[in-house]
């Protein structure tokens, strides 16, 4: 996964229109994230194609099992030669531990995705945390205590939104990754995204990476919406 360049969300329905979206990048390798949505329904051997066709992919099926459940799907996935997979921190220490287990087991050629683990989804905001999840407190303190614990189990890092990246590098350790969706190009959400920022300030505040959807395949010119969210993510990048 090349850090300089933002990971797209190829959150498309068929591989056909998918296909057409790639059409648009001409031969330009891409990060490219395979969520559950075209993943259910094109399966792995797409998943295959797209590193054939040499772009990285992170392929986000957000697995939470009991332990043993999750050690055996993540030995299956790191057959498929993908560069990064996720859990979800919630499902506990012992099923982060068993998903890494379950990835060394499983890795071809020595060939190990990154394991990261989602925190709270930038979707979620405090009042739905609060009230819903019944956790107390600010929201960047269950975010910080899922990245600690996703850190004790040896992951790689974790997905978070923007807003928590400097401080979840201050919790853990500068080499710890920030994988942070809920970008926005401005500072307002017209959408489920509730934690958001803009590629520029996510860059400033030390994200590793930036994933984007809907503000690049929802937009009228899609390469031309990557190029400007490519420029300002370079722009503050350390
Ligand atoms: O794990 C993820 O990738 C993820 C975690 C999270 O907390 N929030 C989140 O939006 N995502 C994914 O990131 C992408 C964001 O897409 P847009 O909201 O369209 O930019 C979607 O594919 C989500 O599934």
């Amino acid at each position: 996964m090349n850090k300089q360049k933002p990971i797209i969300a190829l959150d498309f329905a068929t591989k056909e229109a998918a296909i057409a979206f790639l059409n648009l990048f001409k031969n330009e390798s891409l990060n490219l994230k395979v969520g559950m949505e075209l993943f259910y329904k094109t399966g792995m051997d797409f998943v295959q194609y797209l590193k054939e066709e040499g772009h990285s992919v992170f392929l986000d099926l957000k697995l939470h099992d009991i332990p043993n459940t999750v050690k055996s799907a993540m030995k299956v996935l790191a057959q498929s030669g993908v560069d990064m997979v996720n859990v979800h921190a919630s499902g506990g220490v012992k099923m982060m531990q068993a998903a890494k287990e379950g990835l060394e087991e499983g890795a071809l050629n020595n060939h190990k995705p990154l394991l990261i683990a989602v925190t709270q989804l930038t979707s979620t905001s405090q009042t739905q945390m609060n009230e819903e999840q019944q956790i107390l407190g600010a929201i960047q303190d269950s975010v910080q205590n899922y990245a600690t614990l996703t850190q004790k189990a040896g992951l790689d890092g974790v997905v978070c939104s923007p807003l928590e990246a400097s401080l979840i590098k201050e919790a853990t350790s500068n080499k710890f990754l920030t994988i942070t969706p809920g970008i926005r190009l401005t500072s307002k959400s017209n959408d489920d995204q509730t934690r958001i920022m803009t590629p520029r300030d996510a860059a400033k505040n030390g994200s590793d990476y930036i994933v984007v959807g809907r503000p690049i395949t929802q937009a009228l010119d899609p390469v031309e919406a990557y190029q400007y969210i490519l420029k300002e993510w370079q722009a503050e990048l350390k």
